[in-house]
């Protein structure tokens, strides 16, 4: 079975205004409130790929309830620890350009941090874990090492997409996936790349720190993907860009439901290519049919 993990939900408000001034009343064009949070959304791309998966994480309050009805009549399969606190909501603003604002996350007690961790007791050998995004401040700075602690000790593979110490923590315990994006990996190693040539010895790092796969994002760029048999160039559909929320998610269910299908990295890693850029070119997260459409035009070649 495949379990996503979202620590930090949201309901993620999206908002198109004409033309936004700051310190000035703006009038929305539109506005819409979509399930978000990164682990949440996995599991939605997984869904439209029909591939099995349980979404678990912290859920809580009117917002917390609104995500999981959503979830619920779609037909999503979860699992989520209720929470006395708000689940968050980020803004996503529309404009001449796109802001987003994201909230820190609600507070999580320890009998609720304990009651997760708890789930992953279960966990077997043929399990994989997705853990995606931030994490709400409240919870114990090794959180995500615990998790992974519990994942690693029952013989689950596991997926992190996360940032900073929690994702260089988990390299020793050899994800099989990490996706940092080109800020995230120069965040990562305190450096500034420019282009390919600069990118791929630090995605090569990565694999020697102890991820098993790694992919570098590089959103219209496409990616490239580091396996321990060879590198790959991975070129996207080109498109008209709609919103970039969620791509980078899409590029992991993507490449994790095509993987648990044919257990082939290079069509795993086209299906990424193409549910991140199908997404990219979608209102929402992508659905079956945008994904089906595109696929064809995403290439991946050796380097
Ligand atoms: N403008 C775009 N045109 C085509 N494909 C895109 C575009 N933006 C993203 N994609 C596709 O989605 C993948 C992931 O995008 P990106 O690198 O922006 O991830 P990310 O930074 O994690 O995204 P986010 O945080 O917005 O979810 C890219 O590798 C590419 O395949
Ligand atoms: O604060 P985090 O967890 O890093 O990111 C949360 C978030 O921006 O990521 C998703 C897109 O990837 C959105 O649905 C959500 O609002």
């Amino acid at each position: 079975m495949i379990y996503t993990v979202t620590l930090n939900p949201s309901i993620d408000y999206v908002v198109q205004v004409k033309d936004f001034e700051l310190g000035t009343l703006n009038k929305m064009e539109s506005d819409r409130k979509l399930p978000g949070g990164k682990g949440i959304n996995v599991s939605r791309i997984l869904h439209e790929l029909e591939v099995d998966a349980t979404a678990l994480g912290f859920l809580g309050g009117f917002t917390g309830t609104f995500i999981s009805d959503w979830l619920n009549n779609d037909n999503i399969t979860t699992d989520f620890t209720v929470i006395e606190d708000d689940t968050r909501i980020n803004i996503k603003l529309k404009s001449n350009e796109e802001t987003e604002l994201n909230g820190r996350g609600p507070h999580i007690n320890e009998e609720e941090a304990t009651r997760l961790l708890n789930q992953l007791s279960n966990l077997t050998e043929d399990d994989l874990v997705i853990f995606s995004g931030s994490k709400p401040p409240s919870l114990p700075a090794d959180y995500y090492q615990q998790l992974i602690g519990k994942t690693v000790k029952a013989n689950a593979a596991f997926v992190i997409d996360t940032t900073g110490q929690d994702l260089k923590n988990a390299l020793a315990y050899h994800p099989f996936l990490v996706k940092p994006n080109q800020h995230e990996l120069e965040e990562l190693f305190g450096v500034k790349l420019n282009g390919e040539a600069d990118i791929i010895p630090y995605g090569e790092k990565l694999l020697e720190l102890g991820a098993q796969n790694v992919i570098v994002s590089l959103a219209g760029e496409g990616a490239l993907l580091f396996t321990k048999e060879g590198s790959y160039r991975g070129i996207s559909p080109k498109g008209t860009v709609k919103n970039s929320v969620g791509a980078g998610d899409s590029m992991i269910a993507g490449f994790i439901g095509e993987f648990s299908k044919t257990n082939d990295i290079k069509k795993a890693f086209q299906m990424g290519l193409t549910a991140g850029s199908a997404t990219a070119f979608s209102e929402d997260l992508a659905k079956r049919a945008d994904m089906e459409t595109i696929y064809q035009q995403a290439e991946v070649r050796k380097i």
